[in-house]
């Protein structure tokens, strides 16, 4: 499932509309098997330049958020928090981006907090969104500060927090976050 058609997309992916009625979409994206395996062997580079390629043209992060945003520049890391030494983050828009992604690596059973928190700007507690860590191949796509929402990622309280955090944009964001 490494090149992704539209129709494919169409039948298969959660709607544009739904994005844009709650700014975020969680769905399953599964790990092509060369990422699969670079997973188990924890070969982080190996990781990295995947998700270089499938954020690349034809590739299959750059078919699935395509379909909601046009995007020619992309950034990604691997962002790693362990229970040790992890901080509470604080609420932050992602700039000038113009959509985000995290599409989790999550495989550690014993993790606990480091849940991803989203909201509209100036919404209530009530509003918010918690995204408690999904297991590895969860997608989740949001909407950033251009379209008025912010995030944060709460301490990991047990255990190690992995994903893939990403950001797209048309033209070349602000490099300042
Ligand atoms: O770790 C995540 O799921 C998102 C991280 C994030 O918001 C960021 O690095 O800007
Ligand atoms: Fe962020």
């Amino acid at each position: 499932m490494d090149t992704l058609d539209k129709a494919y997309l169409e039948q298969n992916l959660p709607s544009k509309r739904l994005l844009e009625e709650r700014g975020y979409l969680k769905f399953h994206l599964p790990f092509p098997s060369e990422l699969a395996k670079a997973l188990e062997l924890k070969d982080w580079d190996k990781i990295d330049q995947l998700i270089s390629n499938y954020l690349c043209c034809g590739g299959i992060l750059n078919s699935v958020i395509s379909y909601y945003q046009d995007f020619s520049h992309s950034e990604h890391i691997i962002a790693i928090r362990e229970s040790e030494t992890d901080e509470n983050g604080i609420w932050h828009d992602d700039g000038s981006r113009d959509i985000a992604f995290t599409w989790s690596l999550n495989t550690d059973s014993n993790l606990a907090g480091g849940e991803l928190l989203f909201r509209k700007k100036g919404a209530s507690e009530e509003e918010l969104t918690t995204f408690t860590p999904p297991p590895k191949e969860t997608l989740i796509i949001f909407l950033t500060g251009r379209d008025g929402y912010e995030h944060k990622v709460n301490r990991v309280k047990a255990g190690t927090r992995r994903t893939i955090a990403g950001w797209c944009s048309l033209v070349a964001p602000n490099w300042s976050h």
